[in-house]
């Protein structure tokens, strides 16, 4: 970040939004006036485009029954391997190297077996490397899969400690890398908490160095940071899009698979992975398709796929370098108002740009209570364990106008404490 000339009025930010050329997208989504909405880093807002693709599949459904399998437009029957080649351009991924299929947690579960199988065919060793930070669901998953190969994850699962409780350093990947026998490297591409971008280059190189494999959890970087997996030979990938590709809760995940890899049997195994042009000959035998598709298990979830579909007419307006710059300079002018209004809370997420991924962290001993106040007053935000108030201006509907009255109703519930008539956390979604 650069320490000179960030004007930290709110004229300068209208002035900033008058330059921006995504600006008209924002009247895509459907957001209330009076609020700013600053979680699609969890669940991205509906856009008339998705309602419009979501209400098409509903109509074909209606008019053509069995038939939309192949009368549909776009047919229903590849439209996994269809929005993954609609997604490729965001991911620096050949068309055939993705789809988008089963649900993040799931596609964790089938590529870590995958890749285990393969290091047991190959005599390689069988261990994970992961991080002490990671979203729970994806050590859970790693576990589940050792387990059911009969390794103890005690001792598989291997995690680089992070050194400051927010950020892993790429330096202790490699290390570990270096100090230990690994065979898979599973690295999130920006961490949930704190929002840090990890160098996914780096770590595939060294993890190739190795003799290991390098699989990636894009969940919180895909749609608002620019990815060249193949370009970095990456071997796999998993991501869901109910956040910065806006496809609705619960919609359908995706996954990468790297060419060189088809052909591998997946873990879970289903039809909907088999060839498409054998699928429907009823062979008892597994034929996997030639491409990333092998990795789908049942049939395709056409109607909560269907969102993505308008949700990326959206993307083509625009590129994802164009939406990563306006991200950048979001959370980079984000950053600066906190240090300079709000003297009470600190920035959990790295300043250097590319050690960023798309939402900010900011931190207060009272963040549950501190984000159930600005909740209360327009700001939609989420809280995570245990200071940490995530805030996200995601780049296709705000605005520095937007980020500059977001952090003065911060800046009013810190000072003037109002965040004292909210109980502290209880259970539930947070
Ligand atoms: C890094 C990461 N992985 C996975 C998930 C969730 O996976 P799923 O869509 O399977 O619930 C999330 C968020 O919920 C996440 O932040
Ligand atoms: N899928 C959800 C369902 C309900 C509430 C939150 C989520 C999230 O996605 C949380 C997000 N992954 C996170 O980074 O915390």
């Amino acid at each position: 970040m650069d320490g000179d000339e960030f004007d930290p009025s709110r004229e300068a930010a209208v002035a900033r939004d008058r330059e921006d050329p995504l600006a008209a997208l924002r009247d895509r989504f459907s957001l209330p006036d009076d609020e700013f909405y600053m979680d699609g880093n969890s669940l991205g807002p509906l856009s008339t485009d998705a309602e419009e693709s979501l209400a098409r599949v509903v109509d074909e459904w209606r008019e053509l029954g069995i038939r939309g399998w192949t009368d549909a437009d776009p047919e229903w029957f590849d439209y996994g391997e269809r929005l993954g080649a609609r997604l490729a351009p965001l991911l620096g991924a050949d068309d055939d190297e993705v789809v988008v299929t089963n649900s993040t947690t799931v596609n964790i579960h089938t590529l870590v077996g995958t890749f285990l199988d393969r290091l047991r065919e190959e005599g390689g060793p069988t261990t994970v490397l992961a991080n002490d930070l990671d979203f729970p669901t994806d050590h859970y998953a790693i576990r589940a899969q050792l387990r059911q190969r009969g390794l103890d994850p005690d001792d598989h699962l291997h995690l680089v400690e992070s050194r400051d409780g927010r950020t892993v350093e790429e330096d202790d990947v490699v290390a570990a890398l270096e100090a230990e026998d690994v065979g898979i490297v599973f690295m999130p591409s920006v961490l949930y908490r704190s929002g840090q971008l990890l160098d996914v280059e780096r770590i595939t190189e060294a993890a190739h160095e190795h003799g290991a494999y390098a699989g990636f959890d894009l969940a919180h970087s895909i749609g608002a940071v620019d990815h060249d997996l193949s370009a970095h030979g990456v071997d796999f990938a998993v991501w869901c899009t109910y956040k910065y590709l806006n496809a609705g809760p619960g919609s359908v995940g995706g996954l990468y698979v790297n060419e060189r890899h088809f052909g591998t049997t997946p873990a879970l195994a289903g039809w909907w992975g088999n060839d498409k042009e054998t699928q429907f000959d009823m062979e008892l035998t597994y034929t996997p398709a030639r491409n990333a598709g092998a990795w789908q298990i049942g049939t395709v979830h056409v109607l909560s796929a269907a969102p993505l579909d308008g949700s990326l007419d959206v993307f083509a307006e625009t590129t994802i370098e164009a939406v990563r710059e306006k991200s950048v300079a979001l959370t980079d002018a984000l950053i600066r108002l906190v240090d300079e209004r709000l003297p009470d809370c600190a920035v959990g997420t790295p300043r250097d740009a590319a050690r960023r991924g798309g939402h900010v962290a900011i931190e207060h001993p009272e963040a549950y209570r501190v984000s159930l106040a600005l909740k209360d007053r327009g700001v939609v935000v989420d809280f995570r364990q245990p200071n940490v108030v995530r805030v996200c201006p995601a780049p296709l509907y705000t605005s520095h106008a937007d980020v500059w009255d977001a952090v003065e109703i911060l800046r009013e519930i810190v000072e003037t404490e109002a965040y004292a008539e909210y109980e502290p956390r209880g259970a539930g979604v947070t």
